[in-house]
């Protein structure tokens, strides 16, 4: 798989799509607006900025993998990729919207459709196409180029061979560390992560500690590297709460119940890091 396209640029797919850049693949992106793309392309330019000064990667390597990469609002530009991974709005109804149209429009029968969703059940999406065989999770870790983790994840409509096809990609290809995940809601990450993140933020809504001491308290002594109120800042208070949300939504546990103060954040604006201000004001 040589073409890939990322859907949606922003977080995670800037991040995905400079992963596979920078595997020599030819990578195509799309957002939406040309604000989103800009914003994306920026992100990616940045981030291999650093990557160079670093000395962690050569300015040649640089160059070559910016060109190797196509930022568009047209979803047409889709078309003759061997690999789709959405990484759009963690929304249901979008991704179903985009896992019809890319159906639609991506050519290759062979291709793979895969979604980046947190929280989402992989087989909605599967059932949106005329291909559900041809559709797996393919969940990458926030900053991706940095975390080494792809969770792979079948619906109960995944063909085996695509299920093998994604993990040699995310594997070999991109070099990640990869696992198997039922198409069960969080898959096996999130699942564990999202009721410690969600019990922090009602640690501090309840008043029992400050921001500071909670991340404090869990990067000396569990040597975490953030604490939980930053890590909810860093993956984006509206995702944090879109997740919480859909994960509640379907087992009714109450350790996935979204707190109503992040739900108030996320009214006023405050998205975390990407927004300049979420928990902690000090990104600007
Ligand atoms: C309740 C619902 C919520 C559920 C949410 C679920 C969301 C999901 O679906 C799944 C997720 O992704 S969960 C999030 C997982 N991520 C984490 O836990 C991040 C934890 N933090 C870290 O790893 C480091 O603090 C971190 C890497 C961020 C920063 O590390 P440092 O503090 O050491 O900072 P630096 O020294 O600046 O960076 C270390 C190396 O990383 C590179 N880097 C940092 N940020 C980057 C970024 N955004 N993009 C690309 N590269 C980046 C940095 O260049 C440096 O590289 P080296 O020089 O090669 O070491
Ligand atoms: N933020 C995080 O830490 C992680 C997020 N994820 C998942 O990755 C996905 C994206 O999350 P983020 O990048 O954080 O969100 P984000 O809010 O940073 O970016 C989402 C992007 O999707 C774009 N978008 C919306 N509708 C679109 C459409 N129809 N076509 C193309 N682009 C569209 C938006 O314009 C925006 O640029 C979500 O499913 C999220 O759950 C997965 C792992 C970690």
């Amino acid at each position: 798989m040589q073409k890939v396209g990322v859907v949606g640029c922003g977080l995670m797919g800037s991040g995905i799509a400079e992963v596979a850049a920078r595997a020599g693949l030819d990578v195509v992106v799309r957002d939406i607006s040309e604000e989103a793309v800009a914003s994306g392309r920026k992100r990616v330019e940045a981030s291999l900025s650093r990557a160079v000064e670093r000395g962690k990667l050569e300015p040649d390597a640089r160059d070559a993998a910016l060109e190797s990469m196509t930022f568009s609002t047209d979803l047409d530009i889709l078309a003759d990729r061997d690999l789709v991974i959405e990484a759009a709005s963690e929304n249901e109804e979008i991704k179903k919207k985009l896992f019809a149209e890319l159906d639609r429009i991506v050519s290759n029968g062979d291709a793979i459709l895969a979604s980046n969703t947190s929280s989402m059940p992989i087989v909605r999406f599967a059932q949106a196409t005329s291909r559900p065989e041809q559709v797996i999770g393919m969940h990458f870790f926030n900053p991706a180029p940095v975390q080494p983790l792809v969770e792979i994840i079948s619906s109960v409509l995944t063909a085996p061979e695509v299920t093998d096809r994604g993990e040699a990609f995310a594997r070999d290809t991109l070099g990640k560390t990869t696992i198997r995940a039922k198409d069960r809601p969080g898959f096996i990450v999130n699942a564990l992560l999202v009721p410690y993140l969600l019990s922090a933020i009602r640690m501090y809504e309840s008043g029992m500690a400050s921001l500071e001491d909670i991340d404090t308290g869990m990067i000396n002594g569990c040597a975490h590297p953030m604490g939980p109120m930053r890590l909810n800042d860093l993956v984006g208070l509206d995702t944090t709460l879109a997740i919480a949300r859909s994960m509640h939504g379907e087992t009714n546990d109450p350790a996935y119940a979204p707190p109503v103060l992040l739900s108030r954040m996320v009214d006023a604006g405050y998205l975390g890091k990407k927004a300049g201000r979420g928990f902690y004001d000090d990104y600007r």
